[in-house]
């Protein structure tokens, strides 16, 4: 039996980091910066005002002091008036500071009424205040120049803001994996249909398909198909326009394995030294033109599709969006212990409850508790060596939601 890592860097030499593409700054979550993205302006641009109210020299504040207006600078404006000994100008927030004006007193802090006023001809200040009070300085988020987002950087409404804010309509993010999802079983029905005797709904097709999103993939094509070489062999013919082809059951070493079956004379099927999962093979297929395809054949029982999503398609699709791999994890304490198969590596769905882990269903990991699996807030992770856990011990616990 192979290891899990060596499985893994088997899986994670089948990525090719995909190439960028100019993208409106505007959408595009989750995708990923390809360039450093120096700033083209500074942040804020301009000197301008935090408040409504005026613009005064600080010398001439005093309290009760009456200063003669010489303008209006609203929001926007193009040009200012320049506020001499004596002077102010009516200024609203967001707009630039005027030559000659170092602070600025808001309204509230004056002889003048709030909201919408004809401009005054002059003001009378009710206190004193010091330089740069109120005043927004150029520059003081950050410098025209500064590296502001790193390539690398995972594309966020915060990030889009920031690329705005810094000069940026467009920036090269990462085009997503395109993925291709293919459930096998002749005992399929499609969700939500009549099921006949030997029949199941198929829930694998959709995980999957959804997890594929969750992990930063573009879904390209999600279907089932039932366990007929010709038909999954004309499905594998479509699948093999996305970058990444992940196929659901068929795998083991059963008479009727469509998977092997079709694929065993170009990929090899392995044995992965973990519960559940341990059916596996990976490879590179071709498409017509001979582009490599990266392909991933998890076994069909629900759970061993979640835990091989969770540890070999995330980080596959985190590689060919060059992205870190690694899982993170912390150690928790067991609330409530459980088995495991010496000799492999157990995922468990767990639930994370005050801090302490307990299996999300009283059978632990069993391949087939797919109506638990909403349960789960994580995969406990016991080792090969490890015959169970009990309460008090300590485990891994990757999280597999927030
Ligand atoms: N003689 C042996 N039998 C099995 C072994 C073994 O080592 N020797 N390994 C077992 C393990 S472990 C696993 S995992 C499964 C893997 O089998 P396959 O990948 O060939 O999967 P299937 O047989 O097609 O299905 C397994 C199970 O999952 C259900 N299933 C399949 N697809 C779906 C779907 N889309 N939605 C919901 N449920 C699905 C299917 O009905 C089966 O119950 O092999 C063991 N056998
Ligand atoms: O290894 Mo299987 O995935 O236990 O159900």
């Amino acid at each position: 039996m192979l290891s899990v890592e060596d499985y893994l860097d088997r899986v994670l030499g089948l990525a090719t980091v995909l190439q960028a593409e100019d993208t409106p700054i505007g959408g595009g979550w989750g995708r990923v910066l390809a360039q450093d993205l120096p700033a083209r302006l500074a942040v804020p641009p301009f000197d301008n005002s935090a408040m409504d109210g005026f613009a005064v020299r600080v010398a001439d504040c005093t309290p009760g002091a009456l200063l003669r207006v010489v303008g209006d600078i609203p929001a926007g404006a193009t040009g200012t008036p320049t506020v001499g000994p004596g002077e102010a100008a009516r200024i609203m927030t967001g707009a630039p500071l005027p030559p000659g004006a170092d602070a600025v007193v808001p309204v509230e802090l004056t002889d003048q009424p709030m909201g919408a006023a004809p401009l005054p001809s002059s003001v009378v200040v009710r206190d004193s205040t010091s330089a740069g009070r109120h005043v927004r300085r150029a520059g003081e988020d950050v410098q025209a120049g500064d590296l502001v987002l790193r390539a690398g950087a995972v594309w966020s409404p915060e990030a889009a803001a920031a690329a705005a804010s810094i000069g940026y309509g467009s920036v090269p993010l990462r085009r997503r994996p395109r993925v291709a999802v293919l459930a096998t079983g002749s005992e399929l029905v499609a969700p939500g249909g009549t099921v006949g005797f030997g029949q199941i709904p198929d829930s694998n097709s959709l995980l999957v398909a959804g997890l594929v999103e969750r992990f930063g993939g573009e879904v390209v094509l999600c279907r089932a198909v039932d366990d007929d070489p010709a038909r999954f062999a004309a499905a594998m013919d479509e699948a093999v326009a996305a970058d990444i082809v992940v196929t659901t059951g068929g795998v083991s070493v059963g008479a009727f394995e469509v998977v092997r079956q079709v694929v065993e004379d170009r990929i090899e099927f392995v044995k992965v030294a973990m519960q559940p999962g341990k059916p596996q093979a990976c490879g590179t297929l071709r498409d017509p033109d001979g582009r490599g395809v990266a392909f991933l054949a998890l076994p069909g029982n629900p759970v061993s599709v979640y835990v091989s999503s969770y540890a070999f398609l995330r980080p596959l699709i985190a590689a060919f969006q060059g992205l870190p791999t690694a899982w993170a994890g912390a150690d928790l304490p067991v609330a409530e212990g459980w088995r495991s198969p010496p000799g492999r590596r157990q995922y468990t769905p767990v639930r994370v409850v005050d801090g302490a882990v307990r299996p999300a269903h009283r059978l632990g990991s069993g391949s087939h508790l797919v109506a638990s699996l909403h349960l789960a807030d994580g995969l406990a992770v016991v080792a090969e060596d490890v015959d169970g856990v009990s309460p008090g011990d300590v485990v891994a616990v990757h999280r597999t939601r927030a």
